[in-house]
């Protein structure tokens, strides 16, 4: 028994072991799921000495995470991902302090009020607009043409920096970085995780293949933080610098302080603008509506008589109509929860130790947030695995369900700072999709494919590639895309 307090409840521990064969490997939300309706909104496990504190229930994170948040904003170190590759320095896993108080002030300042959002609501016009086009020509691509629109919309907020149609270096230099990114913070991949001190093993020692993979995937990091920091800087020599996230910064930079450290800082808080959190989360977002799209054509059709009679057909949805398209902004909310784009969010840390409802959390546990067991939480919503914009809207019988952005950004200090942002884009892209588009479902040999909803098991999952057929609605939808 733990002289502090009592521990919360969970699985039982083994001696020196704890629950290391009790936490879960895959799919983690369910497992996590199934402890929250074992144990209750908070449970507790433990291994090789480390604290993991589940929370299943939205309450409880909030009490937690927003309400005691100078507690509870750090992150877990990360040996492979964060220390040896580098990514600590991005803000998705930067340590509680300074440098990320500054860091979430710079992008706070640059997309952090509804007025800095509108400001973007053209570029994100246009820019669904190109998307609409190039799917119409490459229908079986979608899932490209989503990737390349998310990187081409943050690479020209961040850098003001427009991608070439098709191959691009930079769009590919990001891609292979992501790529790798996804490789090393996987949970339980690299044996350096387990056994930190194995950071001090020299890349000349047999079996140190991993260390010479993180020495390469750093150079890459480094170099796709870098290169689009010097574009900006040589555009701002010449005079034709875009107005962009770093342009902005690097005039307004307060030179009493360091410049180094503070371009440094700039690099990084830009970088973090297209590392995973932005690029992933949007483009599963948008993928997670065609998923839908496909499985629930009623859904579909009641978006689109919204849109014909709100907007008509002599022009596409945008941004001044979103207050009176009601279902549309529904599907949107749908989009955010039945997807779960960030299943179990991020984790964060404790800094001290902390008592929370009569239970003992030690300093540096790790919290894991259920986001994904939060938002299909049969208690919260009814019929949870049907994609059902209507929960949303309250009717003269029932309120409307709980918006899943109070836990489907995250939480506290750690809080998504691209919210509004990518609340701006899938509406976008949600309502400018439906007007022109019929998504549907692909017949082979007379039968018609229903695919299922399956997702990855990534830190940001993805709809698994799905059969489906794209198709525009009409002549005249079309000519209103091909016009531009
Ligand atoms: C499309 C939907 C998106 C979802 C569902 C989402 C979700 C999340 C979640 C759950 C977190 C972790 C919060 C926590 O630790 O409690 C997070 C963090 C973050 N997100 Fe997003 N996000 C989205 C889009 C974006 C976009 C478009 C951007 C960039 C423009 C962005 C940038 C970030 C950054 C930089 C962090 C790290 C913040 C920190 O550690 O302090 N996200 N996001």
């Amino acid at each position: 028994k733990n002289p502090r307090g009592r521990l919360p409840p969970g699985p039982k521990p083994l001696p020196l072991l704890g629950n290391i064969f009790d936490l879960p490997r895959k799919e983690q939300w369910r497992t996590f799921s199934e402890w929250g309706h074992k144990y209750g909104p908070i449970s507790y496990a433990s291994a090789l000495g480390k604290s993991f504190v589940v929370l299943n229930d939205v309450h409880t994170a909030v009490e937690m995470l927003d309400k005691k948040s100078a507690v509870y904003s750090d992150r877990p170190v990360l040996m492979m991902a964060g220390e040896l590759v580098g990514w600590r320095d991005t803000l998705p896993f930067t340590r509680y302090g300074e440098r990320l108080k500054e860091t979430r002030k710079y992008l706070h300042g640059a997309m952090g009020t509804r007025s800095q959002i509108e400001g973007m609501h053209g570029l994100f016009e246009a820019e669904t607009r190109a998307f609409l086009r190039h799917v119409l020509k490459r229908p079986e691509k979608v899932a490209e043409c989503i990737r390349e629109t998310a990187g081409s919309v943050i690479l020209q907020l961040t850098y003001g920096y427009k991608p070439k149609e098709g191959k691009d270096d930079l769009v590919d230099l990001v891609e292979v970085t992501m790529t790798q990114f996804a490789e090393v913070v996987q949970p339980n991949v690299f044996l350096v995780d387990l056994i930190p001190p194995l950071q001090y093993v020299p890349l000349w020692f047999p079996g140190a293949g991993w260390k010479k993979k993180a020495e390469f995937y750093q150079q890459t990091l480094q170099q796709t933080a870098a290169a689009p920091m010097e574009f900006v800087k040589q555009q701002m020599a010449k005079g034709t610098a875009r107005p962009s996230l770093v342009s902005n910064l690097l005039e307004k930079k307060n030179d009493r302080k360091d410049v180094a450290d503070q371009d440094n800082t700039i690099k990084w808080a830009a970088a973090a603008m297209y590392g995973g959190a932005c690029f992933f989360t949007t483009v599963s977002a948008i993928y997670s509506l065609f998923l839908a799209m496909t499985i629930y054509p009623n859904v579909q059709r009641k978006a689109q008589a919204e849109i014909d009679t709100v907007v008509g057909g002599d022009r596409l949805p945008s941004f001044s109509d979103r207050g009176s398209l009601l279902y549309v902004d529904a599907v949107v909310s749908e989009v955010f929860r039945w997807g779960a784009l960030a299943p179990l969010g991020l984790p964060h840390t404790s800094i001290e130790d902390d008592i929370h409802e009569g239970y003992f959390i030690p300093k540096g546990s790790v919290i894991l947030t259920n986001v994904k067991g939060m938002l299909h939480d049969e208690k919260v919503y009814a019929d949870p695995w049907t994609f059902k914009p209507e929960r949303f809207i309250a009717t003269e019988e029932r309120p409307a369900e709980l918006d899943p952005r109070t836990c489907c950004f995250g939480f506290g200090r750690r809080i998504c700072p691209g919210l509004n942002l990518a609340d701006a884009t899938v509406w976008a892209s949600v309502a400018m999709s439906l007007a022109i588009f019929d998504i549907g479902r692909k017949v082979i040999d007379n039968v018609e494919i229903v695919p299922e909803a399956l997702y990855g098991d990534e830190i940001i999952s993805h709809p698994l590639p799905f059969p489906c057929t794209i198709k525009s609605r009409s002549k005249s939808a079309e000519a209103l895309i091909l016009s531009e």
